[in-house]
């Protein structure tokens, strides 16, 4: 057991019924990890996240969460969650930013119980984390896309998870958008210590901007340092299909 994961993945086969989705995953998430999942559209990646929620059970192998098996684990509070639905509120949704991000500390004081002064400084404090306390009293509604976004995080902030997990955060956000939510992962991570999964299909934008990279089509094709995928990936082919060669050996002749 490595003593530095968050989140470790054994040897996970998991099928619906009959159809294999994932085989013999492994996966360390390691206390501060900046890493983004990336696979194509069916590849798992939901399936594997709700694996790692303890909401699917795998058909082989385990999943540890904190040095615990998911099975057993109740610390669900270390850990915050971010769905990719998370941003589709019309602008007539009447809920303030701060009764939004309230919401995540439902589990812990109870729905409709009185906040203490306590609770509202985490609200406080999460709202700020993500650069929205200008925006405590708005309409969840009336914000863009990019600034829904983060308040949804802020949701997730609030009860101070350790590791955050983001499912396609970026869909439908726009491209300047993108750049400062970025900025604001990074802040996350390297300011406030937490630790970061990020999901998605894209594997052009986001694997810039993470520390770690893990290719997931059914099962894991790599797993290692944004650096050294960046090196890579011109020449490999991260998806499992065949690997683009760069010399035609029968041609004799090299191809950049
Ligand atoms: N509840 C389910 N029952 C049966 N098959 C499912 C179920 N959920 C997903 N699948 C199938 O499992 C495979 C993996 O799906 P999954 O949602 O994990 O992929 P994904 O990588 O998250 O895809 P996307 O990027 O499109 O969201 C797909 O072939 C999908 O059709």
């Amino acid at each position: 057991m490595n003593s530095d994961a968050l989140v470790q993945l054994n040897n996970i086969v998991f099928s619906y019924g009959k159809r294999p989705v994932l085989s013999n995953v492994s996966l360390v998430i390691e206390k501060g990890d900046f890493l983004g999942i990336v696979g194509p559209n069916g590849s798992g990646k939901s399936t594997l996240i709700k694996l790692l929620l303890n909401l699917l059970e795998p058909v082989e192998g385990q999943v540890s969460l904190f040095g615990q098996s998911s099975s057993k684990f109740n610390q669900w509070d270390r850990i915050g969650y971010v769905s990719q639905k998370a941003n589709s509120f019309s602008s007539g949704f009447p809920a303030t930013v701060y009764e939004v991000v309230s919401m995540g500390l439902y589990g812990k004081v109870g729905l409709f119980r009185f906040l203490r002064k306590r609770h509202k400084e985490m609200i406080f404090r999460a709202v700020e984390q993500v650069g929205m306390t200008d925006y405590l009293y708005e309409n969840i509604g009336e914000l863009s896309g990019g600034q829904q976004q983060r308040v949804f995080i802020a949701r997730a902030l609030v009860s101070n998870p350790e590791l955050l997990i983001l499912d396609e955060p970026t869909v439908g956000v726009d491209a300047k958008s993108v750049e400062s939510f970025y900025g604001l992962l990074h802040d996350l991570n390297t300011n406030h210590g937490k630790t970061l999964l990020l999901i998605s299909h894209d594997i052009g934008a986001m694997t810039d901007h993470v520390n770690k990279v893990a290719c997931l089509n059914k099962t894991i094709h790599f797993h290692g340092y944004s650096s050294e995928f960046a090196e890579k990936k011109d020449k490999l082919d991260f998806y499992g299909h065949d690997v683009h060669l760069l010399t035609h050996s029968h041609e004799g002749v090299a191809h950049d």
